[in-house]
């Protein structure tokens, strides 16, 4: 395949591409419509796409095509057209280790700065590790499913009849690569959630107690309900959101886990819902917030070139209003576990001082659920008790 060809193919991406949708949604949909892409082209544009947003606003000011060349040497294994025809020099060195090619390209290209892979790093809770966390953008995150501990060993077993290298991480989590498809290699869906380590890691914070009642007040499609539930399985539960339509897809979700003892509710924590709530009190609340999702971008590198600043303010409204629409449903001596899958201070450290600050309840021990050496998100997670 001529080297024009994959351009091509990459600048009419590139050039229709604005953002709005999630880009392996945007691309799903792209490669529907131009049904003259085969496969290896619908490859190669694929790959090309998420190397060149990988490098994040690293080097903003060289073309998109060198920059796609920097891109796809520092984040692939084997060469490419692009590389070898715009980083001549550097593709025999593509299967180097990373920080290998990280200093070749610092040595060809003096501008290149690594911390401008993500922009907005003056933004990042202090936790992070911040050399450790921008290099991390030029590796795929894994794929990573929770699984019932009585099934762990048969679940391995069937990953391995088909060749899929299945890593336990931590207790019940398998790491397997990315793109694995789950639905032709593990016979029962029943047995495995799709969850990435870090939010299966904030778990330990639950401390759910027997026959509790918990509120998952963001429950989306009910990943950490369903979290919460086999930690502890004798529990109830009200599942809330303001998206009536992703409580639907928690139904089928916790059906085929087998849970029974539920409620669900459309509940904007935006208004007041003392109506609704005003007999209720929980012994937990389970506050998976709104974010950024800047901990997930190495899943959706395109936000490092979309995502926009103004926008972290507006997600930090939100979280302190729902903390304290919240709170006040909540029995004294229990928790409330505040969670983000941001990596920004405004969104994680900021609010849990907020809230202590504003409202009765006392921190307990908060973390930031590092992700970048397990190929995984990261996550924030505190834990309060109200007073
Ligand atoms: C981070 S997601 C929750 C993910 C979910 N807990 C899980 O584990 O898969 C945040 C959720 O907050 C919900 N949300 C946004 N605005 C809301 C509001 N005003 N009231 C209630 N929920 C809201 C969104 O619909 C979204 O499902």
């Amino acid at each position: 395949m001529r080297v024009e060809h994959q351009i091509r193919a990459f600048e009419q991406i590139y050039q229709s591409y604005d953002g709005v949708l999630p880009l392996h949604r945007f691309l799903f949909a792209y490669f529907k419509q131009n049904k003259q892409m085969g496969s290896s082209d619908r490859r190669w544009a694929a790959r090309y796409i998420y190397s060149f947003f990988r490098l994040g606003k690293a080097l903003s000011e060289l073309t998109p095509l060198q920059r796609l060349a920097i891109g796809d040497f520092l984040c692939q294994q084997s060469t490419s057209l692009v590389v070898e025809t715009y980083l001549n020099n550097l593709s025999p060195s593509i299967e180097l280790p990373l920080d290998d090619k990280i200093k070749l390209v610092e040595r060809e290209y003096p501008t290149f700065k690594l911390a401008e892979v993500f922009i907005l790093h003056t933004h990042l809770s202090p936790a992070i590790d911040q050399a450790q966390f921008f290099r991390s953008f030029f590796i795929q995150p894994n794929l990573f499913i929770r699984v019932k501990g009585t099934h762990i060993q048969a679940v391995i077993n069937q990953l391995l009849a088909k060749d899929v290298p299945a890593t336990e991480v931590i207790a019940n989590a398998l790491a397997l690569p990315n793109g694995t498809k789950l639905e032709d290699v593990i016979t029962d869906s029943r047995l495995y959630q799709v969850q990435d380590l870090s939010s299966q890691k904030t778990g330990a914070y639950f401390k759910p107690e027997k026959y509790d009642y918990w509120w998952d007040c963001c429950a989306a499609s009910g990943g950490k309900s369903l979290l919460l539930h086999d930690i502890e399985p004798n529990i109830e539960l009200l599942v809330s959101d303001v998206r009536e339509n992703s409580l639907n897809n928690l139904d089928e979700r916790f059906q085929s886990a087998g849970i029974k003892k539920y409620h669900k509710k459309v509940i904007d924590l935006l208004q007041n819902n003392d109506q609704t709530l005003h007999h209720y009190e929980f012994d937990g609340i389970l506050l998976d917030a709104p974010c950024s999702g800047s901990g997930t971008w190495g899943r959706t590198p395109e936000m490092l070139w979309f995502f926009e600043k103004y926008k972290i303010e507006s997600y930090v409204k939100l979280q302190k209003a729902f903390a304290g629409n919240v709170i006040k449903y909540l029995k004294p001596g229990k928790p409330l576990i505040y969670m983000t899958c941001s990596v920004f201070k405004a969104e994680n450290e900021d609010v849990v001082s907020y809230i202590e600050e504003n409202f009765p309840v006392k921190l307990e021990q908060m973390e930031l659920i590092k992700g970048y050496h397990d190929k995984a998100d990261s996550m924030f997670v505190a834990r309060f008790i109200k007073q």
